[in-house]
């Protein structure tokens, strides 16, 4: 769908090569096949207009930058401004209750009830006790799907018989503070349409139970529609952020953006497979890249934009090849990694690490957050010779950072491993290597 894009604005881009400033007329004619481009994603009509008004302004005597082209400019500031409109927000969920409360509400067949799973999944990852809650009793599959899912994740499912909804969900507050669970996800019931029974019902649930996040789950593949769904979900029973399902299956992504501008809720997590490890955490970058479909492109922006990057792979490179590639080196490239997007490739090149499913992005950010804390409760000497890391060392850093001597052993491992691969290398595979951990 973008493909075109690309091929266009370079044309459009040919003029101005070689101008300081991009002008009126170039501007303008960009802005024409951006336009295009976002509606053929499926932007909103009246979003589009804004974000071509806004798009103007901010290009017409636009200093190009002084390491990019006027087309990688032009991609740049669209880039950005993209990523601004789908949220600056967090999107983390701020746990600061407990329980801490979670209604899931959707129209049929959006994905709730597999995504109730999957966050508690996520949840317990980071060491929380979730209940999950069937309040779905129109469709008796759907407790029966929540009670399997809750087995397989070694989940409790709180769920109950010849019982209004309302009285489930709040009986199952009861339970959770009973038995110690922090986090109650609820899985409310879907129709097929947005109507006022089930809205009612959902209002006098929420005002039962008073969730602390009434996140709206919606199918990316409805396009357009979605807007509309979030709209009335929001006017009816108010939402505090959106999870989009089937982000695999939807090449475009414009949904996202038109309810982000229309409805203004944050965006909190994405659907990416049928799985139950298919939650993401949401990257609005990320999406901001997948709407313009020019990853290759905006990976090039950031690598002439980080010029400096040079001297950096070069003084790596220099310090591997004298054995002084530190543990904090190592730390450092990591946190590059998890910058960018697309780190799979990345990620296999690095011992150790390419076991976890990587593009499962949480897990990559939970090994971070472990390798990190592990690093900086060595002392500097230990960080600069991990030779002279021992037992007792190894005990002490283990308690500092709050993991055990296996979790040390692995990472002293995987840097070793590593050490051992660049050097390994010839010095051509070396600097590309080098390349891609230096421009994340
Ligand atoms: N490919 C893909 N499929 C998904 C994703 N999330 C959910 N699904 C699938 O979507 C279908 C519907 O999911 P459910 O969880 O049953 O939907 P629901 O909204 O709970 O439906 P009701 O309970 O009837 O309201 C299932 O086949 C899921 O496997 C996703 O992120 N990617």
């Amino acid at each position: 769908m973008f493909e075109d894009l690309e091929a266009k604005l370079a044309n459009a881009l040919k003029k101005i090569k070689g101008q300081a400033l991009i002008t009126e007329q170039d501007a303008l004619e960009v802005l024409k096949n951006i336009k295009f481009a976002l509606l053929e994603a499926d932007v909103n009509y009246k979003v589009v207009k804004d974000i071509e008004q806004e798009l103007k302004d901010k290009l017409i005597g636009k200093q190009i930058e002084k390491n990019l082209t006027p087309f990688q400019t032009i991609v740049d500031i669209i880039h950005k401004e993209l990523t601004q409109i789908l949220g600056d927000e967090s999107s983390n969920l701020i746990i600061n209750s407990k329980p801490f409360v979670v209604m899931l509400v959707g129209i049929q067949g959006s994905g709730k009830t597999t995504t109730c799973a999957k966050l508690a999944r996520l949840l317990k990852s980071k060491g929380r006790q979730v209940l999950l809650v069937a309040c779905d009793i129109y469709r008796p599959a759907a407790v029966k799907q929540l009670q399997t899912l809750g087995k397989q994740l070694d989940i409790p499912v709180f769920s109950k018989e010849n019982t209004k909804p309302q009285d489930i969900a709040l009986e199952s507050l009861q339970y959770a503070k009973a038995n110690g669970r922090d986090i109650v996800i609820v899985d409310t019931a879907g129709r097929l349409q947005v109507d006022t029974q089930l809205m009612q019902e959902l209002v006098e649930m929420k005002e039962a139970i008073k969730p602390n996040e009434v996140l709206l789950v919606v199918d990316s593949m409805i396009g357009q529609e979605a807007v509309n769904i979030a709209k009335k979900f929001d006017e009816n029973v108010g939402i505090s952020g959106l999870i989009f399902t089937k982000m695999d299956a939807d090449a475009r992504g414009g949904a996202l953006l038109s309810i982000k501008r229309i409805v203004g809720k944050p965006i909190k997590f994405i659907g990416v497979g049928e799985k139950i490890s298919d939650l993401e955490q949401f990257y609005p970058d990320r999406i901001a890249s997948r709407i313009l479909g020019m990853g290759d492109i905006l990976t090039l922006i950031e690598q002439a934009k980080n010029q400096i990057d040079e001297k950096e792979q070069k003084q790596l490179q220099k310090k591997l090849k004298k054995n002084q590639f530190t543990l904090d080196d190592f730390l450092n490239q990591l946190k590059k990694i998890q910058k960018m997007g697309s780190i799979t490739s990345i990620i296999k090149m690095i011992p150790g690490l390419n076991k976890i499913k990587m593009a499962d992005t949480n897990e990559f950010d939970i090994e971070l957050k472990r390798i990190t804390a592990i690093i900086q409760s060595m002392t500097k000497k230990e960080k600069e010779n991990y030779k002279i890391i021992d037992a007792s060392r190894k005990r002490r850093i283990a308690k500092g950072s709050g993991t055990d001597v296996q979790s040390v052993n692995k990472l002293l491992k995987q840097f070793e491993e590593m050490n051992k691969m660049m050097k390994g290398l010839d010095k051509n595979k070396a600097l590309h290597i080098m390349k891609n951990l230096g421009r994340m």
